[in-house]
């Protein structure tokens, strides 16, 4: 089965920093993936590497075996935080521009999701709340029928209850072969929902390892074993 996503010998650097160094991944399709790192671990930028949005990266990015960054691009529907869109734009527009940009933009997914996290399409985007902002990312994000969802640090300012009812469904806004990629710092409130995650540390991915090996193999839950991994309680060689 060719993988969702398949990284190879990837190494990046931006303004002479290094950012990213010898990043080897692959995701299999339909995998719900924590993307898990402190602040300034990579995170964001592994994101737009893969989505397309970063570019000038050494080694190869496969997206369903597509290399070539164009039809890569088609796959990923990536949370951006829609820059490009001026303040007196109404939702309904970001969302016909949506609609425009992305054959696989599904208008129905669309209506179910604002009704599902009650935002009203016809407001200006200037008028938002942060919080609410974050949710219509989240809506235009998972309108698409994409067969890669990567979400960066998508619940940021929705308040807990909300963010507890969007994690608890969010499976149910995926294809079963779609694969979901999300970043987010509250590690426990994520965690059940996760089937993998993935630890960036020191520039490169230290651990990728399924929710199940986690518990059998170290008898840990997620969050204690990403934070035993930045303590150095987990070695490399354990890994
Ligand atoms: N345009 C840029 N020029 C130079 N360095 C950059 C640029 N953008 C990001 N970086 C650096 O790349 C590194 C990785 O940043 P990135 O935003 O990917 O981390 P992150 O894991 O998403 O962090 P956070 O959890 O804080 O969002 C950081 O050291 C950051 O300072």
């Amino acid at each position: 089965m060719t993988n969702a996503i398949e990284i190879t010998q990837l190494n990046y650097r931006k303004n002479t920093k290094t950012i990213l160094t010898d990043v080897n991944l692959q995701l299999a399709p339909g995998k719900i993936v924590g993307l898990l790192g402190e602040n300034g671990a990579g995170k964001t930028t592994l994101m737009r590497l893969i989505a397309g949005v970063a570019k000038n990266a050494k080694g190869t990015i496969a997206v369903h075996g597509e290399t070539r960054e164009a039809p890569r691009r088609a796959f990923v529907s990536f949370s951006e935080a829609l820059q490009g869109f001026r303040p007196a734009d109404k939702l309904s527009q970001i969302r016909d521009f949506y609609a425009l940009a992305y054959p696989d933009f599904s208008a129905k997914k669309y209506l179910d999701l604002i009704t599902f996290l009650q935002i009203d399409d016809d407001q200006k985007l200037a008028t938002l709340s942060k919080g609410t902002r974050e949710k219509f990312i989240i809506a235009l994000t998972l309108s698409r029928e994409a067969a890669v969802y990567l979400l960066d640090e998508p619940f940021n300012g929705i308040d807990s209850m909300s963010r507890k009812r969007i994690i608890s469904s969010i499976i149910q806004w995926k294809q079963d072969s779609a694969t979901m990629v999300i970043s987010d710092h509250y590690v426990s409130e994520i965690a059940a929902l996760l089937d993998e995650v993935v630890i960036i540390k020191d520039h490169t991915v230290c651990a990728h390892k399924s929710s199940d090996q986690i518990r059998s193999e170290f008898g840990l839950g997620i969050e204690a074993f990403y934070e035993s991994i930045y303590e150095g309680d987990i070695h490399d060689d354990e890994l």
